[in-house]
């Protein structure tokens, strides 16, 4: 039988998710390993348009509820269409951004209580945590400058908080890993991109093997 794993990326803007986790599935899949990679908000069509609405610069009215809400109505839809059914099917899905984004965004840093956002979240798809998180640890103005500097991406209704806001997230996260020790990994993601990729690969390989 296959084994399943659950991984989830985390950290705040700009910290090299999505650049590390592109490059991590090409080394697991070069490895013969069958690789699900996917991301939060969206993943599949619902969750996608759930993702437009969240994070529309536009939408400046939203309420902190209203935004953990949609966060976990996507999550639901995303885990139980895609999540799920990889993991029976002996997957190994890595996910850009889980239930801990919800706990260090809506939980700490719009202040909601990380309580109280779990709660929701188990309502929204049960009592599921991954089996491995690696946190990408950064100093928000590095990222916040990334986002900038590189035009790949747009901009979106998070990304211009202040950086009071963003600090808050990164002191969530940081209570996150004291919560969750043996499940959350730190990694410095100040480093370079090769760099990160290898501290990803042998925490990751060490699990897998
Ligand atoms: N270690 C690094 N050093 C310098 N630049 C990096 C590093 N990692 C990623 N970048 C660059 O920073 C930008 C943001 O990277 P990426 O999109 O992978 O981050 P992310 O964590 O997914 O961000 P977000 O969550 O905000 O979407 C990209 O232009 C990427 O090339
Ligand atoms: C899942 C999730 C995400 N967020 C925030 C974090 C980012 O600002 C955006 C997602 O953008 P990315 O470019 O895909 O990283 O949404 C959040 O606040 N809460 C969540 O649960």
């Amino acid at each position: 039988m296959k084994q399943s794993l659950f991984i989830t990326f985390e950290g705040p803007e700009g910290a090299g998710k999505t650049t590390v986790i592109q490059k991590i599935a090409e080394r697991l899949a070069e490895n013969h390993i069958d690789v699900l990679a996917t991301r939060e908000p969206g993943g599949i069509e619902i969750a996608e348009k759930i993702r437009e609405i969240i994070l529309n610069p536009a939408h400046t009215a939203m309420d902190e509820h209203t935004e953990a809400l949609l966060y976990a109505a996507a999550r639901s839809q995303h885990y139980f269409e895609k999540v799920r059914p990889a993991l029976d099917a002996g997957k190994i899905v890595i996910c850009d951004r889980f239930i801990d984004s919800s706990l260090a965004y809506q939980g700490y840093a719009r202040g909601i209580g990380m309580e109280e956002v779990l709660a929701i979240n188990e309502f929204a798809i049960g009592k599921k945590l991954p089996d491995m998180t690696i946190l990408f640890d950064l100093l928000p103005e590095v990222g916040l400058a990334r986002i900038h500097t590189h035009h790949e991406r747009e901009v979106n209704r998070l990304d211009v908080e202040n950086l009071a806001f963003h600090q808050k997230v990164r002191e969530g996260y940081l209570q996150l890993v004291a919560q969750y020790p043996e499940r959350i990994h730190v990694i410095d993601a100040a480093q370079s991109i090769e760099a990160v990729v290898d501290s990803v690969w042998s925490v990751l390989w060490e699990r897998i093997q």
